[in-house]
């Protein structure tokens, strides 16, 4: 469905230049459900505008449901939805002629596209909407809209740039629940963009994390976690002497773990680790340094960019919840 080879953008502005892809080597199959995850700048927009032919590649090829993106841009666009930031532009018409002109627009007839947008409307809940203005719309109810002319033409391939950006939670979940529906009942290939760790592993089966315009890995949510990255154990004492011991302890009994004292906090990443707990409590209570709480939780997609590159995906992030899963909490006797 897509396959790119060494796929390159750089952009030049004087005598810097920036490669904002390098070599990109992709292949997705149809129907996959795909996220490209990778912090700011990393090169996620670039490479989904040159798979959509909104940007020409500096070099390299891309095929896009079997045409290529340089010299077919024309079959490209009908064969592929993009739901980029904002699509429902037209803000005074009503949502149901914005849908029924887009169609028109792909080479539906009318009375296709009055079909087909009356069945989008519903399967998104914006029947009650569809003979008011776009600007009336609220934020979430226009992100839907953006999907429903995403998919008018029924493309066999879909793509998403952010598409929870600017939405609260409540409709991140409503959309995102939408995009697996829309993707089981229509069968689409889905490709999506994405700052949000928990959209990335929830909707997604197969992550791309891009780095520096790189792929730095590509398997499944699961794989990814397994591969690289440990349980985590989080442990806090009633001092910083009892946690440094805790930490010795913890170190000497478990040399594969990395350990990290904070204060009076220490943090255990081990693969394994829910099943560690209680040992390592039993230990530490028995040279009267039990902690005051534990937390265990199982790795995310941070924990998986953190040992690939060293960095968090959340550097320079205000808007990001944690994403930590936790499946132990407990109170321990101090
Ligand atoms: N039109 C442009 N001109 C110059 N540099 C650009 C242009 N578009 C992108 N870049 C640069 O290319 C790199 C990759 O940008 P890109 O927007 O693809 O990243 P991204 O992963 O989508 O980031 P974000 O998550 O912030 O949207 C960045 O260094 C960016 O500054």
């Amino acid at each position: 469905m897509i396959e790119t080879r060494g796929l390159t953008k750089e952009f030049r502005s004087g005598k810097k230049t920036v490669t904002a892809v390098k070599d990109l080597d992709l292949h997705i199959t149809a129907g996959e459900m795909v996220a490209l995850l990778g912090p700011n700048g990393a090169g996620k927009s670039t490479t989904l505008r040159m798979l959509t032919t909104l940007l020409a590649p500096t070099s390299g090829s891309a095929r896009v449901a079997g045409f290529d993106v340089t010299s077919d841009q024309h079959a490209v666009r009908r064969a592929i939805g993009y739901i980029g930031q904002g699509n429902s532009a037209g803000h005074s018409q009503r949502v149901i002629d914005e849908l029924v002109v887009s169609g028109r627009a792909y080479g539906l007839s009318r009375a296709e596209a009055r079909t087909r947008a009356d069945e989008l409307l519903e399967s998104l809940g914006l029947t009650d909407q569809a003979t008011q203005k776009v600007m009336t719309l609220s934020g979430g109810q226009r992100r839907r809209l953006d999907i429903a002319m995403g998919l008018i033409h029924s493309p066999g391939l879909l793509f998403l740039d952010e598409p929870s950006t600017g939405l609260d939670p409540q409709n991140r979940a409503n959309l995102q629940q939408h995009v697996v529906d829309l993707r089981h009942k229509h069968g689409a290939t889905v490709v999506l963009t994405t700052h949000y760790l928990e959209e990335a592993d929830s909707l997604a089966e197969r992550i791309v994390v891009i780095d520096d315009g790189k792929v730095v890995a590509d398997d499944s949510p699961a794989a990814l976690k397994s591969r690289h990255a440990g349980d985590r154990i989080a442990m806090t004492f009633s001092g910083r002497d009892h946690a440094a011991h805790a930490a010795q302890r913890a170190s000497a009994a478990h040399p594969a773990a990395q350990v990290a004292l904070d204060g009076a906090a220490v943090d255990i990443q081990v693969a394994g680790g829910a099943g560690l707990v209680s040992g390592l409590v039993t230990d530490l209570a028995a040279s009267g340094t039990a902690p005051s709480t534990i937390e265990v939780a199982r790795p995310t997609l941070d924990d998986v960019f953190l040992a690939l590159t060293g960095r968090s995906l959340r550097e320079g992030r205000t808007d990001l919840r944690t994403d930590l899963t936790t499946d132990i909490t407990e109170e321990v006797a101090a």
